[in-house]
């Protein structure tokens, strides 16, 4: 279904639509409804020995002999649900690989059964020799009965096929291949998705595999009928389009879903506005492709990004530290997804709708609330409103969650929400978080509603040419002269090179290096940077404040900065990254304070500086503030804390005030406060 956007926006003819939609309808509900329960059908003749109240993961237990601990549950159930007994939420992906474990699992018992039995036999080849020597002439209970197939534990599963002959699944998968095939094609390719002839391709298909699960299964003549005749009436029943049906809200969205996700995100995706340049850059064209590397393992394999979704699990996690570039990957595969019919985005080609939410976002109160953000026209229709969401669920949707770290009372509801309802569909969930914070939480949050994931870490950027690299994107999109900031940065020696290893640091390299290019030079220790950093927003606040005095704002700059650094302290505490005009100002009332001590001039201009200001996009919302980055928040958080021990030689504990499980929030913030006071006062670190 990729691409739909741009052909349906474009269609004329109200006809045209009907048709389409028709065509749509048709094949969804083929591949997502009749498919699945002829599939469902053959699964359960493989499956004759299960009882129907246990759970798959027990039954293959129960023939290998041996349970399986978690680690060899996810290499052997892949996503199958640990407790899942009954298949029906299965969809064609999920049955053709649950059917492919099971018929391996019993080609392998066969096969041991069948050893054993030769074994024995040979056993008792020399008993019975022994015997006739002494003249003995106990029958053989090991003896193999045609077709080897009694001594098998499956007791009800016959090794045979209808020829008589040992059973060759390999036909029955080809079969089931084709059917697989062509869901993919519709699911991801528009064009397919319209196409008339796919649907009676698929009867086919189906047809000819409940001809091979006869062949397999050796199946009685009449239950063969029946379930081609199930089959003629299924699809007999999709000749019309029922409004009602959720196939029909899937067509609906397979048709203008993309560009509904697309409006809303493109916009606000496609530029960025730098921290302190105030420059404006094209996302897609300063992205550096980051490299992740595989948590799990001994070797640590490094991996593209674009490599994440090979990953069979559902659910992926890409962790980093402050600032390596989560929310930015994350915004750049958004993007990347819009952009799939140029066929440069390859690796997003398995996903047809995209939901995109941040944890940060303390408005949004359900995942209704986030459905209707995305799908607004197709919400306002009262069958809409109520089944977009369970449409959603069935196609092969991406839910994007950035910043678990950042998760706080409102969004933690949301995010629970997409995990339990995702967790039976064939979607999956892409979760950004820093490494420490909340990873436990969230893991815990994976495990109870028995999803699987894996983690990814982004890859620092470590290397010389790598840096360099990043650096030379911005250094053209902001046109600087090409090899200017690139030839400075690589005078740094190497004590501070190495705190540029995450994209937030060396954006701020590019600030120092337009507002205080002379500074760079004289960089000896990491705490030096950050240090600067500060300075520059103090700079760039003092130049704004030039034009209202020509007072000397020193003093007066470094109140300020206490009163921010100690909002910035607070809400950092309570997991805050953005604020409410309500919460800011309390900040604002003490800035005016201290402001009118010296001159007349409102808060906003040093706030302005400091702060960016996030206006909702369509109109409807309230504004909110956030630092420029979570990175610079922390940063003055930290000179508040360290100004805080010079000044009074206060204790960590009283100027933090924090609860001991705020503690995890306020990590990076001490790291700073560290690099702060280990270059003020090298003893008191
Ligand atoms: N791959 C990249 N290519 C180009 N610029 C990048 C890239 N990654 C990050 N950046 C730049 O670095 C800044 C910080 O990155 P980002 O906000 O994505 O980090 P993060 O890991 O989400 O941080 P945090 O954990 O603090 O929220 C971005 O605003 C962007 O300007």
């Amino acid at each position: 279904m990729a691409g739909q956007s741009e052909q349906t926006s474009s269609r004329p003819a109200a006809v045209h639509i009907a048709d389409e939609i028709y065509a749509i309808y048709r094949n969804v509900a083929g591949v997502l409804y009749v498919a699945p329960k002829v599939i469902r059908f053959v699964v359960s003749k493989e499956c004759v020995d299960k009882k129907s109240d246990e759970s798959y993961k027990k039954y293959m237990e129960r023939l290998k002999g041996k349970e399986f601990s978690k680690t060899e549950w996810k290499r052997h159930g892949g996503t199958i649900a640990e407790d899942l007994s009954h298949p029906d939420d299965l969809d064609i992906t999920g049955l053709y690989a649950l059917l492919e474990k099971l018929s391996r699992l019993h080609d392998e018992c066969w096969r041991s059964v069948a050893l054993a039995d030769s074994e024995n036999k040979s056993e008792g080849d020399l008993a019975t020799a022994t015997s006739s020597m002494s003249g003995g002439g106990q029958p053989n209970n090991n003896e193999e009965l045609p077709g080897g197939d009694t001594k098998c534990p499956l007791e009800k599963l016959s090794r045979l096929g209808m020829n008589g002959l040992p059973r060759d699944v390999d036909k029955l998968f080809d079969k089931l291949r084709k059917v697989k095939n062509l869901r993919n094609e519709i699911m991801h390719e528009f064009e397919v998705t319209l196409n008339n002839e796919k649907f009676s391709e698929l009867k086919t298909a189906l047809s000819e595999l409940i001809e091979e699960a006869e062949r397999v299964y050796s199946l009685p003549q009449s239950e063969v009928e029946d379930q081609k005749k199930n089959l003629h009436d299924d699809f007999e029943s999709l000749q019309t389009t029922d409004k009602k049906s959720i196939y029909y809200w899937c067509t609906r969205l397979a048709m203008s879903g993309k560009l509904a996700v697309k409006n809303l995100w493109k916009t606000k995706l496609s530029k960025e506005t730098l921290p302190l340049l105030n420059s404006i850059v094209q996302r897609l064209e300063v992205f550096h492709a980051l490299d992740v590397m595989v948590r799990e393992g001994p070797n640590g394999q490094v991996l593209p990004y674009t490599e994440i979704f090979k990953a069979p699990e559902k659910a992926i996690i890409v962790s980093g530290v402050a600032g390596a570039g989560k929310t930015t990957l994350l915004k750049n595969i958004v993007l990347q997804f819009f952009e799939l019919q140029e066929g440069n985005a390859d690796y997003l080609r398995q996903f047809n709708q995209l939901i995109l939410f941040e944890c940060r976002d303390r408005t949004t109160e359900t995942l209704a609330d986030v459905i209707k953000q995305h799908f607004k026209e197709l919400c306002r229709e009262l069958e809409g409103k109520r089944n977009v969401l369970d449409a959603l669920l069935r196609l092969d949707a991406l839910f994007i969650i950035d910043g678990y770290d950042e998760v706080n009372k409102v969004s933690t509801n949301v995010v629970e929400e997409i995990i339990k309802k995702t967790s039976s569909s064939n979607c999956r969930v892409l979760i950004t978080t820093r490494p420490h914070s909340a990873k436990e939480k969230l893991e815990m949050l994976l495990a109870t509603n028995d999803v699987i994931s894996t983690e990814f870490e982004i890859k620092p950027l470590t290397e010389l040419n790598e840096q360099l690299e990043f650096l030379a994107r911005y250094e053209k999109s902001l046109g600087i002269k090409k090899g200017e900031m690139t030839e400075s940065f690589k005078t740094l020696n190497n004590d501070v090179r190495i705190l540029f290893t995450e994209p937030i640091n060396l954006i701020l390299f590019c600030d120092m290096h337009k507002h205080m290019p002379e500074t760079i030079s004289s960089w000896e220790k990491p705490g030096d940077v950050a240090n600067d950093i500060l300075r520059l927003y103090k700079k760039l606040v003092t130049r704004k404040l030039a034009d209202v005095t020509h007072l000397e704002c020193e003093v007066m700059l470094d109140d300020l900065f206490v009163v921010i650094g100690k909002a910035a302290l607070e809400f950092i505490r309570e997991n805050t990254v953005t604020f409410s005009e309500k919460e800011l100002l309390q900040v604002k009332r003490k800035c005016i304070q201290i402001l009118k001590s010296t001159v007349e001039c409102s808060s906003e201009i040093i706030l302005s500086v400091v702060l960016k200001v996030n206006r909702p996009l369509s109109g409807a919302g309230k504004t909110t503030y956030t630092f420029h980055h979570k990175s610079i928040q922390e940063m003055f958080a930290a000179e508040f804390i360290v100004q805080r021990i010079l000044a009074r030689n206060d204790s960590l504990k009283s100027i933090l005030k924090a609860k001991p499980k705020e503690m995890s929030s306020l990590r990076e913030v001490l790291q700073y406060a560290v690099q702060g006071l280990s270059r003020l006062r090298p003893g008191a670190a």
